[in-house]
């Protein structure tokens, strides 16, 4: 799926009314429509009161909208204007003399603080004060309306975008955005939906499609893409009835070192389980009897060294080399690194404290073989990148480090982004019971082994990084999210396969909706 910026999605709106002949009216009475549906599945004519919050603009306009359709339904519904400003949309003037004629409760009109009205826990909160209209931090009683629906206990529902958030620009004012338990969101997610810093204001959201036009919608580029199971299943290799191992690659993992032994066992794991058709782990010393017990399955290497890497040698050539899970920082290792990337012109996927040793070692990032996928959780893309102001920097800072070393980035964390060049792929599956130690090793691991099967780094990546996380959602359903421990995760791998091309057991899921 899309995101598309704030302008992009006006443009849309234009086309949409130009090519069916519509008018924004009837466009917006499409929007309010799809909302009152969404309340009335659910709601089922219960009589929980609702307070609709509205601004003066179209977001404004889709509250008025479904605040009529549920008062025609015999919903109990109190409307506000959070009036804020004289300017009026002329949308929002046209439904707002609608609703008069549907109900003898005109709305409520808000012009400070002693109008804010009394909410008990078990109502529900419409927000439809502002939407990607946003153009400035709301202040003064507009920001305390804010701050003092989001004190009450009652349901909050956004529609479009929580009020206070800019669909894909920086935050000024933390204190001044809505805190939703559920958005509502028109044809295409939101790129704020998805960064840590303003993920939490979503909560859960739902994509209302309002039939947008839809040559416009697959001919623009995007701001970022969404990667779901549909999008998985068209980057998925078929497995060929006549491959041998040999067709799916050599994989060569570099990984461990005295105490960290398990990094090496859990990426060699992963490489093989997500298809690689060989793998070899090089590893010190010290990992031979550890591995070769671990996963009869891998061939293994060792370094001279005992307990560290030191100087990598190999008498094969590898399909991808997965290296740095659990290595360490010693100087032996740090000059291995550096001869290995001068030597090998295959693309690399570097995680962990090969990471820490090029931040550390910055002449390191001029050897980086082009195309190397680098897989930083925060600290590590911290220490390679420095500070940043908020996550629109961050994510420009990436995207010109992609572009200047030529190299594949992923962003770990919940919705890991993948910035290659100037573009971006925010994944949608996996859960916090991934947050534990040696997932990351695991997802190394499944890059390298599908690098080696012949998926491009970027390709590889992303499906990837889907895989990993789908088997993450696996794991979690089987034992509860505080049991997930990366061992299990890659045992998955298999069912997540499994599940990419499984019978849809939910519509949404069969429509590829979230
Ligand atoms: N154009 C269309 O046909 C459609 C628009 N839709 C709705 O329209 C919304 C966008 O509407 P608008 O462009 O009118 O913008 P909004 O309704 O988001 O709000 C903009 C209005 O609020 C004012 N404003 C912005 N920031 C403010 C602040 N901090 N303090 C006080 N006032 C502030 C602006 O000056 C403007 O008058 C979408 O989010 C969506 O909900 C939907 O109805 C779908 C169809
Ligand atoms: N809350 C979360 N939601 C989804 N995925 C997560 C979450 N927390 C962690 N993960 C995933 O788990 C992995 C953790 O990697 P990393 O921090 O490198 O772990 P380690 O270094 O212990 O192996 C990443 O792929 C990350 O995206
Ligand atoms: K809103």
């Amino acid at each position: 799926m899309k995101i598309f910026s704030a302008e992009q999605l006006y443009e849309a709106d234009k086309i949409t009314i130009e090519k069916q002949q519509i008018t924004s009216e009837d466009l917006m009475e499409r929007a309010g429509t799809q909302l009152f549906q969404w309340l009335h599945q659910r709601l089922n004519g219960a009589p929980v009161p609702i307070h609709i919050f509205c601004g003066i603009g179209d977001n404004g306009g889709d509250g008025l909208v479904v605040g009529r359709l549920l008062i025609e339904h015999g919903y109990n519904v109190v409307v506000y204007v959070v009036n804020c400003s004289d300017k009026r949309s002329k949308n929002f003037l046209l439904n707002y003399d609608k609703i008069k004629n549907v109900t003898k409760n005109w709305p409520i009109l808000m012009k400070g603080e002693n109008d804010f009205p009394k909410i008990n826990s078990e109502d529900i909160i419409v927000d439809a004060i502002f939407g990607i209209g946003l153009n400035r931090c709301p202040g003064g009683w507009v920001k305390k309306l804010i701050q003092y629906l989001n004190e009450s206990k009652a349901f909050k529902l956004a529609i479009d975008i929580p009020s206070g958030l800019y669909s894909n620009s920086p935050l000024e004012d933390y204190e001044a955005v809505l805190k939703a338990n559920h958005t509502l969101t028109f044809q295409a997610p939101k790129l704020a939906f998805f960064l840590p810093e303003t993920a939490g204001f979503v909560s859960n959201f739902d994509v209302l499609d309002i039939d947008l036009d839809l040559e416009f919608l697959y001919n623009t580029e995007p701001i970022a893409q969404l990667i779901s199971k549909p999008e998985a299943q068209r980057f998925y290799q078929t497995r060929e009835k006549f491959g041998h191992k040999g067709t799916y690659g050599h994989a060569l993992i570099v990984a461990g070192s005295y105490g960290k032994m398990g990094a090496a066992v859990l990426s060699t794991t992963a490489a093989f389980r997500i298809g690689a058709g060989m793998v070899t782990a090089f590893v010190p010393k010290c990992g031979y009897n550890i591995l070769q017990t671990a996963i009869p399955e891998a061939m293994v290497i060792t370094d001279t060294e005992e307990e560290f890497i030191s100087t990598v040698s190999f008498d094969f050539e590898p399909s991808a080399i997965g290296i740095g899970m659990g290595i360490g920082k010693n100087k032996a290792t740090v000059a291995a690194l550096k001869k290995l990337f001068k030597d090998s012109e295959i693309p690399f996927v570097i995680d962990a404290d090969a990471l820490n040793n090029i931040s550390e070692n910055k002449e390191l990032l001029k050897l980086l073989p082009k195309n190397s996928v680098l897989t930083p959780h925060p600290g590590e893309l911290k220490r390679l990148i420095g500070e940043w102001k908020n996550d629109y920097d961050k994510l420009e800072e990436v995207k010109k480090f992609s572009e200047k070393h030529e190299v594949v980035i992923v962003i770990k964390g919940a919705y890991t982004i993948t910035v290659y060049g100037d573009k971006l792929y925010i994944n949608t599956s996996g859960n916090p019971g991934m947050a534990t130690a040696g997932s990351g090793d695991a997802l190394s691991g499944v890059i390298t082994g599908l690098l080696s099967q012949g998926y491009d780094p970027l390709l590889a990546s992303v499906f990837g990084i889907y895989m990993h996380g789908c088997a993450g959602d696996i794991t979690a359903g089987q034992m509860g999210y505080e049991a997930v421990m990366a061992g299990d995760i890659i045992d998955n791998l298999g069912e997540a396969y499994l599940d990419l091309f499984a019978k849809p057991e939910t519509d949404n899921e069969a429509n590829g909706k979230n």
